[in-house]
């Protein structure tokens, strides 16, 4: 025991004996704990081996005696003495200050000031303590900058800042390395650097873009093999033998490097750490490697996730095209720069010729295969200041955002695109012909607003369509007069239902064999207050074209339901009334319910009620089809395939519908006896039907002969004027009530 300590301990009158002083003093050696005495002018009576180690002393001798200024700069020394003056004079401790050690800058200490006293209780100096709180004091740090990180993903920080504020985090951590975040391109080929803001910026010019694969560095490779790659030595590493070039003149001699990986595993970046000295991280070092990758991750991914959200709400997700909204968007500001500029802008609205067609007979596979085609081919045609987007099934909207682009130079880019739709396309090993129609609209002559000029380019779109097809048509003003006519024609029809001018007509079908009426179709007419009563040819159309089917065929359905309810007490058990669906009907998914509440409102039973479906209806969403006809059948309503033979789908496809019943086209029956081929085809599809169990009706049925021959190939229902025109509810009463004997004598 050094002399000092021992005359210390005696003038504390301390009564000790020599083996506790021993053992007291190899206790306070063997403390990591900084342990030492001074008297009232801060002059050092003693201090345990962790002092004497952090002032590169060896020997206490070298320490006792001499103050604080004799080892730091002044300042400091001046901090520390104040300090202790202030316990000494007070005689209160100063207990648990946290402090950076003197000179450094990383270094922490926690400090614990105490006033000496003699065994009378005078202060007769100051005993210090202090603890090395640097390993904390960085976990502290760690978890606030972790906290402030996630807090920067959250808020939407710019992904590059936040990956740079990541790396400072934990080059904070460790001497001397620098980090960097690579990001995986789409492609998933290459990494390209995100930030690194510590690295030489010669360095990073060399690393913008690096190849993803086996051996390809340390951040390649680790992409590639989806596993941390710990390169000690550059110079003399297999997997940077292809990349010295990259460090010739920088200092950075080993490399290692942490895949970034998403929620779900996949990599989406690289997290590297450089170091001058030619070593592997430490355990401490490769656990915040660990929690730096993952927070980078995190943002990665949830910044990949805003921009897909983004990406979401303005692109199609089929053919990444912009969508309507963005569309929209883009085409309000190219018409604002047109009209600012005094310059024109053409738009094409561009439909696909019988693209159904490829749906129904090749799948819907295949159909979305084709628009991704054709979106790809229209994007390749148009020049670089165009923008095409994809606004419904098979539409496509293309307009030129340039100012100033005249129209024939428009109007042959259109020429192209519709050139290039055309060239042939492999479906499921098949090679098709497609083709589309076009119509154009320009700004300023057709229309100033965005809508209308769609409208218009809509309108000459129809037109090309109906002018055969594959063509290109510029808007006229005759089609806009057709237009005005179309919302016209749906104003008036409007009008007509809030008037009640439409009324249901009935058309018996018989059962020829009992001489029976077994039911009636409703068919519905405008009763025009100028023009008399308009047939349903004309005005149908129009309403499925405005969506006022839906409002007309609720309609229909309730009457249809009301007036079947009076007939039942007259007529054969089993009868029916039978309705037209529309697609749209179907589409927006209101059928289920207003055959319900027409049902209920009328006090129908479902079995007296059936609802007519054309195979086209049910070819446009086969999926959404077959789940309603489902829903119906099972309320016990009767469904019957409609004007069957006209449309695409196979008798066996049938079997996959809950139909019961089947009404053969009346284009069928009239070439009755005439044409062998629609004999032929008649009795088959009468004969197949009967063998899947369906009842079959023979629509438009006019002759004595073709009665004949439906009866001899075994359909038993027919309908027609042969039996009668669609009349009037009262008229028809009559045959149901049997006063009246007008039923030709069929057998
Ligand atoms: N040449 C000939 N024609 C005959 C004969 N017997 C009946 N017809 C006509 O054939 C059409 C049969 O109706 P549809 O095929 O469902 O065809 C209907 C149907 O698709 C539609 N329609 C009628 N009412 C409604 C309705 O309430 N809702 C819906 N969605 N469509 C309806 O309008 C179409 C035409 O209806 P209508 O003009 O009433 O024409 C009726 C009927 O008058 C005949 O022996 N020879």
């Amino acid at each position: 025991m050094p002399n000092q300590l021992r005359q210390v301990i005696q003038s504390l009158q301390l009564s000790a004996d020599q083996g506790r002083h021993e053992w007291l003093e190899a206790m306070i050696n063997q403390i990591p704990d900084y342990i030492y005495a001074k008297d009232l002018e801060g002059r050092f009576l003693f201090a345990n081996d962790a002092v004497l180690r952090d002032n590169g002393l060896t020997e206490l001798d070298q320490l006792l005696g001499k103050t604080d200024f004799d080892f730091h700069p002044s300042e400091a020394a001046l901090k520390i003495a104040a300090v202790e003056r202030q316990v000494i004079e007070t005689g209160k401790p100063d207990l648990g200050i946290e402090e950076l050690a003197l000179g450094s800058e990383d270094r922490w200490l926690m400090m614990s000031r105490l006033p000496l006293r003699d065994m009378h209780g005078r202060t007769i100096g100051v005993v210090g303590m202090s603890r090395d709180i640097t390993d904390r004091k960085k976990g502290e740090q760690l978890m606030q900058a972790q906290a402030r990180l996630l807090e920067l993903v959250a808020t939407g920080v710019a992904l590059d800042q936040v990956l740079s504020e990541l790396i400072l985090m934990i080059e904070g951590q460790a001497d001397e390395i620098a980090g960097s975040v690579m990001m995986k391109s789409e492609d998933g080929q290459y990494l390209t650097l995100v930030s690194a803001p510590s690295l030489s910026e010669f360095y990073k010019q060399r690393i913008r873009r690096v190849p993803i694969g086996p051996e390809m560095g340390s951040c390649g490779t680790a992409a590639w093999t989806n596993a941390s790659v710990t390169v000690m030595d550059i110079a003399h590493d297999p997997l940077w033998r292809n990349y010295l070039h990259l460090v010739e003149g920088v200092n950075y001699n080993a490399c290692w490097s942490t895949p970034i990986r998403s929620s779900r595993g996949d990599v989406l970046g690289t997290f590297a750490l450089y170091s001058p000295h030619r070593s592997a991280p430490n355990g401490k070092l490769n656990e915040l490697i660990g929690i730096a990758a993952h927070l980078a991750g995190i943002a990665i991914e949830r910044r990949k996730t805003e921009e897909r959200v983004q990406f979401l709400a303005t692109h199609d997700r089929l053919t990444g095209l912009p969508n309507r909204h963005s569309l929209d968007v883009s085409l309000e500001a190219a018409l604002a720069s047109a009209k600012q500029a005094g310059t024109s802008l053409a738009l094409a609205f561009l439909d696909l010729d019988n693209f159904k067609l490829v749906n129904d007979t090749l799948g819907h596979a295949a159909g979305d295969e084709l628009l991704k085609t054709v979106a790809k081919r229209i994007e390749r045609v148009i020049n670089r200041d165009s923008v095409v987007g994809r606004i419904g099934g098979d539409e496509f909207v293309i307009f030129s955002k340039a100012p100033g682009a005249d129209l024939p130079n428009a109007m042959e880019m259109f020429e192209a695109v519709r050139s290039a739709v055309a060239e042939p396309v492999t479906l499921n090993g098949m090679a098709l012909e497609m083709s589309c129609s076009m119509g154009v609209a320009t700004y300023p002559q057709h229309a100033s607003e965005a809508a209308t000029l769609l409208a218009h380019a809509d309108a000459a779109m129809y037109q090309a369509k109906e002018t055969g097809r594959d063509s290109l048509k510029l808007f006229s003003s005759e089609m806009a007069e057709k237009t005005r006519q179309k919302l016209a024609g749906t104003e008036d029809m409007r009008r007509a239902l809030r008037e009640n001018e439409f009324l249901l007509h009935f058309q018996p079908q018989l059962n020829q064999r009992s001489a029976k009426i077994v039911g009636v179709e409703a068919l519905v007419r405008w009763q025009y207050p100028t023009r008399g009563l308009i047939s349903p040819a004309e005005f149908i159309p129009l309403a499925e074209d405005s969506g006022l089917i839906v409002l007309l065929g609720r309609w229909v359905l309730r009457e249809a339901c009301r007036q079947c309810r009076r007939w039942l007490a007259d007529a054969e058990p089993g009868f029916r009334v039978s309705v037209n669906v529309s697609a749209r009907q179907f589409k927006e998914r209101t059928i289920v319910a207003d055959v319900e509440a027409a049902l209920s409102d009328a006090g129908l039973s479902p079995q007296n009620l059936e609802l007519e479906i054309t195979e086209s209806l049910i070819m446009q969403d086969l999926p959404l089809a077959i789940e309603l006809m489902n829903e119906l059948a099972a309320m016990g309503v009767t469904l019957s395939i409609d004007d069957f033979g006209t449309g695409y789908s196979s008798l066996a496809a049938l079997k996959r519908f809950p139909v019961s019943k089947l009404k053969i086209d009346k284009s069928f029956i009239a070439d009755i006896p005439r044409d062998a081929d629609s004999m032929a085809l008649t009795s088959a599809i009468i004969t197949i039907a009967r063998s899947l169990g369906l009842q079959i009706v023979a629509e438009g049925v006019e002759t004595e002969a073709q009665v004949k021959f439906l009866l001899e190939s075994g359909c038993d229902h027919i309908q027609g004027y042969l039996v009668s025109r669609p009349l009037p509810p009262a008229e028809l009463s009559m045959f149901i009530n049997g006063s009246t004997s007008d039923i030709p004598p069929l057998n």
